[in-house]
């Protein structure tokens, strides 16, 4: 069966715990769903693989619950251990060929790519969406390198079909406009997972999408 549903990239939560004001990562990502969140991405830099694999199963059982995609970040492992939909890679983790060797055919793979030779490559690798960064100033990822701005979208779309997903200081005042240069969703961490109301914030951006 193939399983791979790539109808709604639109809306990336990235779980962090930094970020999250001492709430829990499923308590944040049940109100992120709440409030239009479509894909679930388990990003957690610090834990052991152990409780990555506790917090896979639990996002798991919430998503399917709420019919949202699960990504995992970086580790194909736990993406296969917990049934995941799919798994996030950038430039330093596996490579996307690989990745797409372990994860067959029937998982989503999306690939980072911060210019048009990294998209290029991405798509050669067989990513099913690229994650576009940092398309401004971000607060998420201390090693983001410069904002490389909405035309990078607009230039990768002109050439290629491959859904685009714009990361990097998304907030609600910007989201139209990456959505305006042709990205088919966007990821956010601190817009919503470090926001009073995740609810509200996730409403919010939900709305700005709609251009
Ligand atoms: C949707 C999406 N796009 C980009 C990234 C960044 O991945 P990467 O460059 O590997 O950085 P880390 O997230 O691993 O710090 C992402 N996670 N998701
Ligand atoms: C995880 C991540 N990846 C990026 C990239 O450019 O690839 S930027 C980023 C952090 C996103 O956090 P925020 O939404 O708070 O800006
Ligand atoms: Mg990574």
């Amino acid at each position: 069966m193939n399983r791979k549903v790539l109808s709604n990239l639109a809306f990336h939560v990235l779980t962090d715990r930094e970020w999250s004001r001492g709430r829990s990562m499923l308590e944040v990502a049940s109100a992120a769903i709440d409030g239009g969140a479509t894909v679930i991405q388990l990003r957690d830099k610090m834990s052991s693989t152990r409780t990555l694999i506790e917090e896979g199963h639990a996002l798991r059982e919430l998503t399917r619950e709420r019919g949202v995609l699960l990504i995992v970040n970086d580790r194909v492992d736990v993406a296969l251990a917990v049934d995941a939909d799919g798994v996030h890679v950038g430039q330093d983790d596996m490579p996307g060929d690989l990745a797409r060797k372990l994860l067959g055919p029937n998982r989503i793979l999306g690939i980072s790519a911060g210019s048009m030779e990294e998209a290029v490559a991405a798509i050669v690798a067989g990513a099913d969406y690229l994650g576009i960064g940092p398309i401004y100033a971000t607060r998420g990822k201390a090693d983001a390198g410069e904002p490389v701005g909405p035309g990078l979208i607009a230039e990768i779309c002109k050439r290629y079909t491959t859904p685009l997903v714009a990361i990097g200081g998304i907030t609600t005042e910007n989201a139209g406009e990456v959505m305006q240069a042709g990205a088919a969703g966007i990821a956010v961490i601190t817009a919503v997972v470090n926001a009073e109301d995740v609810y509200l914030a996730a409403h919010q951006l939900a709305r700005a999408l709609i251009v």
